[in-house]
């Protein structure tokens, strides 16, 4: 698998520095307010587990899961709820934990979605931000790393359902896409 790889952009000790120190701003801003930290399935499952261990105070947690890539490189620009949440927004303090932002079309979507549903109020922290990537006018309040214009994969992001289990970030070789 790590033969596949043509490049690491972030590395294992970089992310977890980075989660660290997103873990100690979001317990202060969130003590004693147990806001649902919703994760979106399934690129954010390993930022997920390692950010909640360092959040410092009670939460409750979800997991919804959207789709508009299917097996591609490019969004397909429809979203769609494959799972939807188990628990209401409705006047919660919910924090809504990405992988990356790319075309922004994803959580823009579900932003919108959790308004309607009138959650009290709606924060997006994202692992990985792609602003050149962007077909929405949509800005993280938290952005742990800017990433170039590339298809990155790991730390639970995938081609074609792989490579999610790398623990680092990183650029595939070209031949990989190309077969
Ligand atoms: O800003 P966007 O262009 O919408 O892209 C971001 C979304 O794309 C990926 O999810 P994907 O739909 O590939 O599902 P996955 O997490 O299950 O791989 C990623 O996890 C984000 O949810
Ligand atoms: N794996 C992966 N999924 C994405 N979804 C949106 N952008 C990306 C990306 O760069 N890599």
């Amino acid at each position: 698998m790590r033969d596949d790889i043509q490049s690491v952009l972030i590395s294992e000790e970089e992310i977890q520095e980075k989660i660290a120190e997103l873990g100690k701003e979001l317990t202060e801003e969130y003590e004693g307010r147990f806001p649902l930290v919703i994760g979106i399935l399934k690129g954010s499952l390993p930022f997920m587990g390692d950010l909640i261990q360092k959040i410092n105070t009670h939460v409750e947690l979800d997991l919804m899961d959207v789709s508009s890539y299917g097996n591609e490189t490019v969004s397909s620009g429809e979203v769609k709820i494959v799972k939807d949440l188990n628990t209401s927004v409705e006047g919660r303090d919910v924090l809504i934990l990405e992988d990356i932002i790319d075309s922004g079309l994803t959580l823009s979507y579900i932003v919108e979605l959790f308004r309607y549903r009138k959650a009290k109020s709606v924060k997006i922290v994202t692992l990985l931000d792609k602003p050149d990537g962007r077909k929405v006018d949509l800005v993280p309040d938290t952005a742990g790393f800017i990433v170039p214009d590339e298809f990155v994969v790991g730390y639970g992001l995938d081609y074609a359902e792989r490579y999610r289990n790398l623990p680092f970030i990183g650029i595939l070789k070209p031949e990989i896409y190309e077969g």
